[in-house]
């Protein structure tokens, strides 16, 4: 039996994934990957970067994604609360266009196994967030591409008002990037 436990969500190849947990009188161990023990539940990705970054509250780092070289990603964090967001844009995908949203925490230790095909963000809801996540395929400035926050037709239902966030904090990039139909009308 695998030390990690495999969830399904309603998009087919985006799984929540949860570790084992070994608590003592000292804190706690536990693996945050193993290659045999994600192949025994059927999770084959193979990472070349590990990455970190450490947010403020309200900030909101996305929407995401590379093309080409689009990016599978395990994601975790390892320090405060994150809502998490992948969105598919798998081009033949049933779910295309659609999202799915989650908490990280330092506390639910749970992880994110994001295939590639997806662009991915998160809102940081704690006053800082540690976040670190490896990923299938190595950073390629030239082929960074991303859709707007706040997209319409994406409509992800961000937690601002719960966590009393204004309004997320953006990057410049973040602040220009095109919605969906826009990033489609011009790449198509
Ligand atoms: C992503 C990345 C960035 N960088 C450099 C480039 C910039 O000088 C600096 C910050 O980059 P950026 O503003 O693109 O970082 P984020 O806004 O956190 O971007 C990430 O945010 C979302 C949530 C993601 O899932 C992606 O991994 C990635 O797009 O780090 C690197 O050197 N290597 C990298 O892999």
């Amino acid at each position: 039996m695998s030390k990690f436990k495999k969830i399904e969500t309603p998009i087919e190849g985006l799984y929540i994934i949860e570790p084992t947990v070994y608590g003592d009188n000292r804190g706690f161990f536990m693996e945050s990957w193993n290659k045999k023990e994600f192949q025994e539940i059927g999770l084959n990705m193979e990472f070349v970067q590990d990455n970190h970054s450490r947010s403020t509250k309200g900030v909101l780092r996305g929407l995401h994604f590379q093309n080409p070289h689009s990016q599978g990603k395990l994601v975790r964090v390892i320090k405060g609360i994150v809502y998490d967001v992948a969105v598919d844009l798998r081009k033949n995908s049933k779910t295309y266009g659609q999202y799915y949203g989650i908490i990280l925490s330092e506390e639910n230790k749970k992880m994110f196994y994001i295939p590639e095909g997806f662009a991915h963000g998160f809102l940081v809801l704690s006053e800082t967030a540690d976040f670190m996540y490896k990923t299938t395929d190595y950073y390629c400035k030239e082929c960074d591409g991303g859709i707007i926050w706040n997209d319409p037709d994406i409509n992800i239902q961000w937690p601002l008002k719960e966590y009393v966030i204004e309004k997320p904090i953006l990057s410049e990039k973040d602040k220009q990037l095109p919605t969906l139909k826009e990033y489609n009308e011009k790449n198509i």
